[in-house]
């Protein structure tokens, strides 16, 4: 069984996380680790934080000589941002909407917002992808691959570039993906991109901010991870939950997903031909099993919730009415959430994979 945890807060020392079950023999490198952190740093939207941060990362345990040893894998990421929060104590008085301020505040009996929203934030999802590479190494032992790009900020959305009719899905999927990786928004049409970085433009210039739509392929799935044999062995319910529970995802569906829901059943179903199927309208899983199609995970983020220009709150400790917190804050985020992704569904697809093959040693 492949499971992790983080602890850290965002303005804190750090961030670390123990991820538990990794198999030894697998090669892995903190050079290439520190490139997936910058991944998902990087991008067009985020606030001056990103600069701040350089994710330098330390493999405190688990590795030896360049390969894994089955033993448990601790990464640590210090948060150069904790010199300049150090000894102050900035109170969180009136909740953010969208934020998990509110809530948390009266979950856990605080007397103001600041100790929820050093948890909650979205800083946390640097170990993901710390220990989502981990995962990402073991998938790639068996030729899989987990790729992600967007396709919408806001109310613009991506015109999928016209590709060679003769590519397979796996090389479209890779196609899109190396597209992603030239785009300052991880979005494959450069056109498109553009305009999307003017609407963060004028959505930072208001005081506002912008979610959107990304997608995440695995390519190279074998037939026959997760199962239909009990609810919480299903695959596409334990990716839906991996990515649901990354910070600002509101949505979840796989391969034409809410749209089946229009179509009937002879349209909406993929036939069974030998030795490929015609079409992935199922996005991979079927009963809860991986079919050997290409795995498709669209995922909606919703915008982010702290505004320059503030939406109406209360004040928690005069109960009067007053505008929302405002503080530093990325203005759209979508490209870096596509990473976390990434992590949270190879995270998923190496635990499955575990299961089905066994196996201490890679
Ligand atoms: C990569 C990433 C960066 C984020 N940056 C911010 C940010 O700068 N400011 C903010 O208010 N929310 C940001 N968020 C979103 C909040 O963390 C998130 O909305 C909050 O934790 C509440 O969780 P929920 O939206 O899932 O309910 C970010 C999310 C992600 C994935
Ligand atoms: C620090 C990161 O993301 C942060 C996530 C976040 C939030 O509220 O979720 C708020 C911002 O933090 P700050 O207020 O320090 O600017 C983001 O920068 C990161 O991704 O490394």
């Amino acid at each position: 069984m492949l499971r992790f945890l983080t602890a850290g807060e965002s303005h804190g020392w750090g961030i670390a996380a123990v991820l538990d079950g990794m198999p030894a023999g697998v090669d892995v490198s903190e050079e290439e680790l520190s490139a997936e952190l910058f991944r998902r740093r990087k991008g067009y939207g985020r606030g001056a934080r990103a600069n701040i941060e350089d994710d330098r990362v330390l493999i405190a345990s688990g590795v030896i000589k360049g390969k894994t040893m089955g033993a448990p894998i601790c990464v640590i990421i210090p948060n150069n941002d904790y010199e300049n929060w150090k000894g102050k104590y900035v109170p969180i008085l009136a909740p953010r909407p969208g934020h998990a301020d509110f809530a948390g505040m009266v979950k856990y009996g605080f007397d103001d917002c600041r100790p929820v929203a050093e948890r909650a934030s979205a800083r946390e999802t640097a170990a993901r992808v710390a220990c989502g590479y981990f995962a990402k190494k073991l998938l790639e032992k068996e030729n899989i691959k987990v790729v992600s790009w967007v396709v919408r900020i806001g109310s613009i959305s991506a015109e999928l570039p016209p590709l060679d009719e003769r590519m397979s899905k796996k090389e479209v999927s890779e196609r899109l993906f190396e597209l992603a990786e030239c785009s300052e928004l991880r979005c494959p049409d450069l056109e498109a991109t553009e305009r999307m970085k003017k609407l963060i433009d004028e959505a930072r210039e208001r005081g506002d901010t912008l979610g959107g739509i990304f997608e995440v392929a695995v390519i190279g799935v074998p037939v026959g991870l997760g199962s239909y044999v009990q609810w919480d062995r299903k695959l596409d319910a334990r990716l839906a939950a991996a990515v649901m529970s990354i910070q600002g995802i509101k949505g979840v569906e796989f391969g034409m997903g809410f749209g089946l829901s229009e179509m009937v059943g002879s349209e909406a179903h993929d036939p069974v031909t030998l030795p490929k199927r015609p079409s992935n309208r199922a996005g991979g899983i079927e009963g809860g099993v991986s079919n050997g199609e290409i795995i498709f995970i669209r995922a909606a983020m919703k915008p982010i919730p702290t505004l320059q220009l503030p939406l109406q709150s209360v004040d928690v400790r005069t109960k009067e009415e007053r505008s929302a917190h405002v503080e530093r804050s990325d203005v759209c985020a979508v490209g870096s959430a596509a990473v976390v992704a990434e992590s949270m569904v190879a995270l998923v697809m190496a635990d499955a994979l575990l299961e089905m093959r066994g196996g201490d040693r890679w």
